[in-house]
């Protein structure tokens, strides 16, 4: 990478920092904080989240400034099909969430969520299932269960017809217990990996090891388009293009990436700019009955301006880029 990093002092010098706040609590946080670049080829985000150390999060900002310096890829496909993001809710407020997605064919749901249990899963899903009877459902339990938790919950929901199941325990070798426990107790669900590969220190690993049905790809924790499309091109496992909770921005490099990959047999999880009570731009990059439109996306700067945190907050995500810039640096 250090061959193409513009100087820091160029980078903090079309740095804005913003929280955004949010309609629904989504992986514990009610506000999310987010730095973007202004720079040559248009706007990049940078927003690994903020318990990240260093190490990880500088792949975050290697795909913020590869989105503002690099012009995006030549698109093989205008308009990408996404999924609804369904955070872990009571049951009752299943319908009220989905209503804000526009007709949405693919729904992700999430389980495992730390505090609840088994049923409240099973009653969102149900719910979900009830109100959308022909849409593709699919959980995400962000590692929240052991091997076995994982066999008899999956057993379970896949009463109501999931595509896949994403990360539902932690490591590589865990997937791969839990999905060969599944095809022995005849339940065929595809198993999908996501930590195991963004956080991992070998994203291919998932793959060479055949321990998965599939990998979640997603641009900035992957460290860029153009380092998640070689990873994809390696790839022996289909792949899932997915948010990491950005600002149009950043959904804009995702959805560029995305546009860019030879096969897209999954509708994407890029449909979480929906989830923000505001966004960056006065025309976010929300999806029209489930599609998403393939364009960048500018900053708005009253929005900036208007949406940017207190001064402490602002200095934070300045220093975590000059941590971050370092360790590019070394790369
Ligand atoms: O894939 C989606 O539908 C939305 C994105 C999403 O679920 C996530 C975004 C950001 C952080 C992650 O915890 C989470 C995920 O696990 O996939
Ligand atoms: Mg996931």
């Amino acid at each position: 990478m250090s061959t193409e990093l513009p100087p820091l002092d160029e980078l903090l010098a079309n740095s804005f920092v913003v929280r955004l706040p949010m309609r629904v609590k989504f992986r514990g946080i009610t506000q999310r904080e987010a730095l973007l670049i202004k720079g040559p080829e248009g706007w990049g985000e940078f927003s690994a989240f903020t318990e990240y150390a260093p190490a990880e999060a500088s792949r975050w900002l290697a795909a913020g400034i590869e989105a503002a310096y690099q012009p995006f890829p030549e698109p093989r496909r205008t308009s990408i099909p996404v999924n609804a993001t369904l955070p872990a809710v009571p049951a009752n407020q299943v319908g009220t969430v989905l209503e804000k997605y526009d007709a949405p064919h693919t729904i992700k749901i999430k389980v495992a969520e730390q505090g609840q249990s088994f049923d409240d899963d099973m009653a969102r899903v149900a719910e979900a299932r009830r109100l959308y009877p022909q849409a593709a459902l699919r959980v995400d339990a962000n590692m929240g269960w052991d091997v076995d938790q994982a066999v008899e919950a999956l057993k379970a929901l896949s009463e109501f017809d999931l595509q896949y199941a994403e990360q539902p325990v932690p490591g590589i070798t865990g997937l791969a217990q839990v999905r060969e426990k599944l095809r022995n107790a005849g339940v065929d669900l595809r198993i999908a990996a996501d930590e195991a590969v963004r956080k991992h220190t070998d994203p291919l690993e998932v793959s060479r090891l055949g321990a998965a049905d599939l990998m979640v790809i997603k641009a900035q924790p992957l460290g860029g388009i153009q380092a998640v499309l070689d990873i994809a091109e390696q790839a022996e496992l289909d792949v899932v293009v997915s948010s990491a909770l950005d600002t149009s921005v950043g959904l804009a490099q995702a959805a560029a990436l995305a546009s860019a990959l030879p096969d897209l047999p999954f509708a994407c999880g890029l449909s979480t700019g929906t989830l923000f009570a505001d966004d960056v731009s006065h025309e976010p990059l929300l999806a029209t009955a489930g599609f998403l439109a393939v364009r960048r996306v500018d900053a708005d700067l009253e929005k900036l301006a208007r949406l940017s945190p207190e001064q402490q907050r602002v200095d934070w995500w300045r220093h975590r880029v000059e941590e971050c810039y370092q360790y590019l640096v070394r790369v």
